[in-house]
């Protein structure tokens, strides 16, 4: 690992059955953290194989990691402004099935908080694209850090993982912090007539979301 990552310690780990609308049914080791450099407090939810025990020994190779940053609107209310609720729906059967963990980051809003998320949406009312609202109320287009999530990996024995993830950023940063990332594996990609101009700005990113290609 990097020498400079700070250590993070398990706080908590819980058992939590969960239940999605759906009716889709899973189980998860719900760990809490004491050091996170941000002092969030972020979750990691480990699925499947990964359930049981802390540093356990996966045969089948890395475990599966989605960095899921938080979207109140998206992944509680259903939002259809953009893809969260449906991507961590996803994430967690997909992880579930193979074994990992999903690192619920309380980075709200790509890191600008959920009420200066909700001043974006308004800007984007009045025709800015997702990244231009932000630059136009003084923020980055994204200002998502990964250095907790590189340290509750660290902290769960997971230090080479496979990503559920179309943000190449999120591996990046991760690679930086000292973590090995076997691959990236894509989510689904959730259209609708509400978040099409939001899947579509992401997918002008291309070094961000490359492998939108089908979305105008
Ligand atoms: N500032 C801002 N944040 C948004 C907007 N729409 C969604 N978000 C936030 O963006 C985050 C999700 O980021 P996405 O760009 O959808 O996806 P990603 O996490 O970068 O990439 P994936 O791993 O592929 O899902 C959540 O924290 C949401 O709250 C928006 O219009 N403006
Ligand atoms: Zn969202």
């Amino acid at each position: 690992m990097d020498e400079g990552l700070p250590v993070a310690t398990v706080r908590t780990q819980v058992t939590v059955p969960l239940r999605f609308p759906d009716g889709y049914a899973t189980t998860a080791r719900v760990f809490s953290f004491d050091g996170l450099v941000d002092g969030r407090e972020h979750l990691a939810f480990g699925l499947g194989d990964w359930v049981g025990s802390l540093h356990r020994q996966h045969t089948d190779g890395p475990p599966l990691v989605r960095p899921h940053s938080e979207c109140l609107t998206g992944d509680v209310f259903g939002s259809q402004r953009c893809d969260c609720g449906p991507q961590l729906r996803e994430g967690v059967e997909r992880i579930a099935a193979a074994g990992g963990f999903l690192l619920y980051l309380r980075q709200e809003g790509r890191g600008i908080g959920l009420y200066a998320k909700l001043d974006a949406y308004a800007l984007q009312d009045a025709g800015l694209d997702t990244y231009e609202a932000n630059v136009a109320l003084g923020h980055g287009e994204d200002e998502r850090d990964y250095t907790a999530a590189a340290q509750m990996l660290a902290t769960l024995g997971a230090e080479r993982v496979a990503l559920l993830t179309n943000n190449p950023d999120k591996a990046e940063q991760l690679v930086q912090l000292g973590l090995t990332v076997t691959e990236c594996v894509p989510t689904g990609v959730y259209l609708s007539p509400a978040n099409a101009g939001y899947l579509a700005a992401k997918a002008s990113r291309a070094a961000r979301t490359p492998d939108l290609p089908f979305v105008r």
